[in-house]
């Protein structure tokens, strides 16, 4: 089956002389959700940055759905949802505006809106709040406008930065529950998280990053084989990889 996404030979970072990224690959599937992990500062958001297209790779490529944002800027950028680890919404729109302005830039016929619309804004308890200013919402309401946001024009591709910070338990069960939808309809989801529990019992496979580059992946019992202890949990193998990797266990 076709990738929905590919890294291939990933070098990049903020300036050509010190790359952050070091020759990363890894592809991700129709119907699979990856969990990227890392410490702090391991390179999860540059990686991401790379794959919106906010900064170019220094070497290597990045194709979704086959395609590069070169050959196809319209194709490669209509292709995936992304949901950053703060959310960032105009104050002065409510929040039903702000779905709206989605469901337009990615041309949701009105319908197939109206109908999604209402079954996220009570799927996620926003009901309520649908014409309140995004710049009167709490913290976490506004994380669920990002990700109502997201999974109004069902892409093929979730890029999802930290998605649980803020959020109360009953967002993030629905969450996890639209999460476990749309891959189950065909969907790939790339997320980015430090709660390894939920990483490890959600995803299918996993990307372990150390200080730019690839330490592990695959699927937990491959993790837990390249960790060196195969009866690990994920946090247990990360904990391995991140301080034994390279024998000198410091974990800067
Ligand atoms: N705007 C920037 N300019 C220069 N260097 C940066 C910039 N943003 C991040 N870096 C550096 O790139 C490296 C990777 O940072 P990145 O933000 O990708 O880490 P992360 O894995 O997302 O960490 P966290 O878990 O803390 O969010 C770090 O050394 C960081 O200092």
């Amino acid at each position: 089956m076709e990738p929905v996404l590919r890294v291939d030979g990933l070098t990049g970072g903020y300036s050509p002389r010190r790359p952050v990224l070091h020759d990363i690959h890894f592809d991700i599937k129709p119907g699979e959700m990856v969990g990227l992990i890392g410490l702090n500062g391991a390179g999860k958001s540059t990686t991401i940055k790379h794959i919106l297209g906010l900064m170019k790779p220094l070497k290597g490529e990045i194709r979704i759905r086959g395609t590069t944002l070169e050959q196809d800027p319209q194709r490669y950028r209509s292709s995936f949802a992304y949901v950053p680890e703060s959310p960032v919404l105009f104050d002065e729109m409510t929040v039903q505006e702000h779905l709206r302005l989605t469901g337009m830039a990615y041309d949701v016929d009105a319908d197939r809106f109206e109908q999604r619309s209402e079954q996220l804004l009570e799927e996620f308890h926003m009901i309520p709040k649908r014409t309140a200013f995004s710049g009167h919402l709490s913290k976490g309401m506004k994380q669920k406008v990002m990700i109502m946001n997201a999974l109004l024009p069902e892409p093929p591709l979730y890029i999802i930065d930290e998605p649980f910070l803020g959020l109360d338990p009953l967002g993030i069960r629905s969450l996890l529950e639209r999460l476990v939808e749309v891959k189950n309809s065909g969907a790939a989801i790339l997320m980015s998280s430090h709660i390894l529990a939920t990483v490890e019992m959600y995803c299918d496979r996993f990307l372990v990053l150390h200080r730019g580059k690839m330490v592990a992946q695959g699927n937990l019992e491959q993790v837990r084989e390249q960790s060196g202890d195969r009866t690990a949990s994920l946090e247990e193998a990360f904990y391995r990889l991140v301080t034994g990797g390279d024998g000198d266990g410091r974990v800067t």
